[in-house]
């Protein structure tokens, strides 16, 4: 049996319908929500990413402004530049693209980001709260995947879920909402012994290591759900998972293609991200704590 192809364009396109309704929404208040993007270095895959961002803002009337600098930036730069953007009430949500360069300390420069305009979900304050499940935004991938497997009506209290990476921006959250649904959750790396083992057993595999092909169909249980977030760019420029496809998606019940899968609902889990910044701005709802407007 062939697996259910879960087509990641598909959600996002179903998404983007409802997000294009709350953007018009803000719309009639006068409120057009506004995304920053910083951009160190010319990293050519983070380029690619940075315009589907910026197309997509515009298909949803959000206000795109993308930030290029040097990659020899020097670090108080990029601080003072998010302080500027903290403090402009035109925008709602500021991204800075990941990986930076070596010289600039990653963790000073995230929790520089005002917490109401994290729409990458990655400051300190909002993954501790995602812990207990009152984060003000969550991280857009595994956020993405999660609305993903709830569109396809996959169950997930009670399965066994396997996570293989534990990256801050994917395995980690990506765990941590699957436990929050209630799956029993094992993290893996891609050094675990006996990784075999582990994903043989799981009803639930997200593969998160960028490790093309790590996943094999010996390595899945027949019917399966396999959500690969793996992008590895081949020598012939094609992209591909961390996931065996061809062979993994005639034992899976349901499996995410690369492309096609994961990674539209990033990028539309970041547009929900920011409206919804922009939403909260309006009516003052934007501290964990979810104090109202001061009557
Ligand atoms: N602060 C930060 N936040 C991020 O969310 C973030 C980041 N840094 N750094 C880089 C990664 C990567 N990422 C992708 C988003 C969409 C696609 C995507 O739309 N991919 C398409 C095709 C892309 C293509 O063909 O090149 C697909 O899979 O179908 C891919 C990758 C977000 N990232």
């Amino acid at each position: 049996m062939s697996a259910n192809i879960i087509d990641g364009n598909l959600v996002a396109r179903k998404l983007r319908t409802e997000l294009k309704l709350r953007a018009d929404l803000l719309a009639e208040t006068w409120i057009q929500p506004g995304l920053a993007v910083i951009l160190v270095g010319n990293d050519p895959a983070s380029s690619v990413y940075v315009r589907n961002k910026a197309k997509t803002c515009g298909e949803l009337g959000i206000r795109s402004e993308v930030f290029n600098f040097p990659s020899d930036i020097s670090q108080d730069m990029l601080l003072r530049q998010i302080q500027d953007l903290n403090a402009n009430p035109e925008i709602h949500g500021i991204l800075v693209q990941l990986p930076l360069p070596g010289h600039i300390q990653l963790e000073e420069v995230i929790a520089a980001i005002a917490i109401e305009k994290d729409v990458d979900g990655f400051h300190p304050c909002n993954v501790g709260a995602l812990v207990t499940g009152h984060a003000l935004f969550r991280p857009c991938t595994p956020f993405g995947v999660m609305k993903m497997m709830a569109e396809y009506a996959i169950p997930i209290q009670g399965q066994h879920a396997v996570v293989v990476g534990r990256s801050n921006i994917v395995g980690k959250p990506m765990a941590l909402m699957l436990l929050e649904k209630g799956a029993t959750v094992t993290i893996c790396t891609s050094k675990t012994r006996d990784l075999v083992h582990h994903t043989r057993h799981a009803d639930i595999v997200v593969m998160a290591t960028g490790k093309a092909n790590l996943l094999t169909a010996e390595m899945v249980m027949e019917g399966a759900t396999v959500i690969d977030v793996g992008i590895n760019r081949m020598a012939d420029g094609k992209l591909c998972g961390d996931v065996a496809f061809a062979a993994v998606k005639e034992k899976a019940g349901h499996i995410t293609p690369v492309p096609g899968g994961v990674g539209p609902m990033t990028i539309m889990m970041l547009m929900n991200n920011t409206i919804e910044a922009a939403e909260r701005a309006k009516t003052g709802m934007q501290s964990i704590a979810r104090r109202g407007p001061v009557q």
